[in-house]
């Protein structure tokens, strides 16, 4: 109901992830990204974490191999109780795409065994090239994420459905935690490049970005903010009990000119849809950048946080 998810890892000079593990304000941090998909089954995917890891990659591949803060931070996040999701995709992935279903369902395992619970059976700590396509690496060493985020941006629908749902079938042989999916679309219905996926894959929680689009963005008004289609969409959708989160930038340079709200432009806003029985809270692109934007001695995310438990 008055959850807030922010965006981590693409932030300008942002600080370690543990600066926002300790913060109450948010209870989802998506760290983004893995931003380069595998162009076939047992090809790499690539991530990009901005600041965050020390240069080096797996050998051959465009995976980061030295993250030390993220893998040292998560658990200190989890230990905070909130969920730490791994996202894939974001806006600079414009040339990534899935080629066919056994792509997506390659890329999924990956994901799992690189980035899930760790099984050595499956993943080695000290991957080498040489082990390439026996086992997988481990990014994040021995540290799981509790889920996968697809912040997909572009190319279109093949094969997130089948990657949600085999990623569902590793959580539902999984005994030790519980782990969710969630995905960011634009506002325009039925979204280009998540639309198939949602309507026949389990998505928990659905954060759409309510910004960039002047014809159906939060800041364009009421008449155009469609928040009452998406909940037809999710009622429709596999899940038809996901949650639906209210996306916004953080601050006026986090998005296109003219998207920004204020706090007091929010607040009726949340006001308005809050009791909306899908409504899970408001997701914020991103955490920096909602860390500087300081409004009366507060950051923008506290701000949002204090409206969402008025
Ligand atoms: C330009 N792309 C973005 N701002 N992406 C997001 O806000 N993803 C949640």
């Amino acid at each position: 109901k008055n959850n807030v998810a922010i965006y981590y890892g693409q932030g300008a000079n942002q600080p370690r992830l543990s600066h926002f593990c300790e913060q109450t304000t948010s209870d989802i941090i998506n760290i983004g990204f893995i931003h380069e998909f595998p162009k076939s089954v047992g090809d790499y995917p690539g991530s990009n974490f901005g600041n965050q890891c020390d240069g080096t990659f797996f050998p051959g591949t465009g995976l980061l191999k030295g993250c030390h803060q993220i893998w040292e931070d998560i658990p200190i996040c989890k230990a905070a109780g909130k969920t730490v999701l791994l996202s894939l995709g974001g806006g600079s992935a414009t040339t990534q795409s899935l080629k066919d279903v056994a792509t997506a369902e390659s890329f999924a395992d990956f994901l799992w065994y690189s980035f899930g619970p760790y099984d050595s059976s499956f993943s080695s700590l000290e991957w080498t090239a040489a082990m390439k396509g026996e086992l997988y690496p481990r990014p994040f060493g021995t540290v799981a994420v509790d889920g996968f985020d697809l912040d997909i941006e572009y190319n279109g629908n093949v094969g997130y459905a089948a990657m949600v749902n085999r990623l569902r079938k590793h959580f539902a042989a999984s005994t030790e935690q519980k782990y969710y999916i969630s995905g960011a679309p634009q506002c325009p219905i039925p979204d280009k490049q998540l639309g198939d996926a949602i309507s026949k894959s389990w998505f928990d929680f659905i954060w759409v970005q309510w910004y960039n689009t002047a014809a159906c963005s939060a800041s364009s008004g009421t008449g155009k903010f469609n928040f009452n289609e998406w909940v037809k969409v999710i009622e429709a959708s596999a899940n038809p009990n996901a949650k639906l989160f209210i996306g916004l930038p953080a601050s006026p340079e986090a998005a296109n000119e003219g998207f920004y709200l204020t706090p007091a432009q929010v607040k009726p806003l949340i006001k308005t849809y809050v009791s909306n029985k899908h409504f899970g809270g408001v997701m914020l692109w991103e955490a920096t950048a909602g860390d500087n934007n300081l409004i009366d001695g507060s950051t923008y995310t506290q701000h949002i946080k204090d409206i969402l438990y008025d």
